[in-house]
């Protein structure tokens, strides 16, 4: 199969929003520019037409500059409560409207200028990713080349004229479905490597740089909305014993069952990530600290009940876990990291399998 993605498949829901969020963007960034150059366009228009027809450049140039204009109101980002994909569509098919209506206003003007108008619907792959886009956009024009075309030219022309703008619809349908497969192919393809540069490969969850990333947005958003927001440090109890006596094959597969475990105790908002070795840092917004403590003792207790296969039978292990609170006297991410290693250390000195919330987190819960 020449494409990853089959011709005209669509991705999941969710990643075809995310593609199309990201297509949004490009199409923002190129209308400015677009706007620029069929502004220009206009001008050589206008001189097409009088050499046509000098006489009727007073008919057909107010009919293309008031539609152009007419078309300029999509450029402006705030004025429509349109995507950027929709005001592309939009002055595409203005545009394409001022040509037929202008050409159709000239002797001869729909045969003459119809190598333009079909060469111009090659722009509208460009802008729509779907074959509803695709339509609505060449809708109008469209109709108005039928309707102007049966009215000015001969039952021969209009033929002639339907069939090669038919063609050149049909063309750019198909570059539009080749390049959708491979735009999709791309997006799947950067997805895929996004989430590996971000995730870690043993244990799937967040890895360290991710984890620094999204903690240090987590801080922000909690301070800017005074919300509260958790933090829980879990390290592996006597790990280095397992890799010891069962081997770094088990002690990896304790890695994954503890991620998987904890994952399934945690609510859908809340972040799991490695901090390195059997170090693992769980971020909860909305948390404040007795809800913090007890999902850490649902993360503990869970933990605690698992059996990995290690080969030589089965194996158990347990966790401690530090806890902290975000508290308007912190200083970041760091300074909240720091807190909940503060109380992991605690857990371990006091006999490990167990959950402690750091001392500052406990004075400002109490203070609260
Ligand atoms: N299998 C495996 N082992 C790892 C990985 N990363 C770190 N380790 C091991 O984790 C162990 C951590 O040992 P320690 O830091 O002494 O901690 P511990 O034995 O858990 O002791 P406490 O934390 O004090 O309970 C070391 O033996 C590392 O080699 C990994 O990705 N896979």
């Amino acid at each position: 199969m020449p494409f990853g993605i089959p011709l005209g498949e669509r991705l999941p829901e969710h990643d075809e929003h995310a593609l199309e969020t990201h297509h949004n963007a490009t199409v923002a960034n190129m209308l400015p520019a677009c706007g620029a150059l069929f502004g220009a366009t206009v001008i050589l228009f206008v001189l097409w037409d009088y050499w046509i027809a000098p006489g009727r450049v007073a008919l057909t140039a107010p009919v293309r500059i008031a539609l152009v204009l007419l078309g300029s109101v999509g450029y402006r980002q705030h004025r429509l409560r349109w995507s950027a994909v929709q005001r592309a569509g939009f002055v595409y098919a203005t545009h394409a409207s001022a040509m037929i209506v202008a050409a159709s206003l000239l002797p001869n003007g729909i045969l003459l200028g119809l190598a333009g108008i079909a060469a111009s619907v090659f722009l509208v792959p460009l802008v729509a990713l779907t074959g509803a886009a695709f339509v609505r956009i060449l809708l109008v024009p469209s109709l108005l080349l039928l309707v102007l075309g049966a009215a000015s030219l001969s039952p021969y022309g209009l033929i002639n004229s339907a069939l090669l703008y038919g063609f050149a619809v049909a063309l750019a349908a198909a570059i539009m479905v080749v390049v959708g497969a491979f735009r999709r192919q791309a997006f799947r393809s950067e997805q895929r490597l996004l989430h590996n540069a971000r995730h870690d490969s043993l244990t799937g969850a967040a890895n360290r740089g991710y984890l620094a990333e999204l903690g240090q947005r987590a801080v922000a958003l909690a301070r800017r909305h005074t919300h509260p927001l958790a933090v829980a440090m879990i390290d592996i109890d006597h790990f280095k014993r397992v890799n010891d006596l069962y081997g770094h094959a088990t002690g990896d597969n304790v890695l994954r069952h503890l991620v998987k475990t904890c994952m399934g105790s945690l609510r859908e908002a809340d972040l799991l990530g490695r901090f390195g070795g059997e170090e693992f840092v769980c971020i909860m917004p909305e948390t404040g600290a007795e809800e913090a403590m007890a999902c850490a003792e649902r993360m503990r207790r869970s933990v605690e009940t698992q059996r990995v296969d290690s080969g030589k039978g089965t194996l158990s292990f347990t966790i401690s876990i530090g806890v902290a609170v975000l508290h308007p006297s912190m200083g970041d991410w760091e300074s909240l990291l720091r807190d909940a290693d503060d109380a992991l250390y605690l857990a371990k000195g006091s006999g490990r399998n167990r959950s402690i919330l750091s001392a500052a987190s406990a004075h400002g819960a109490a203070a609260s």
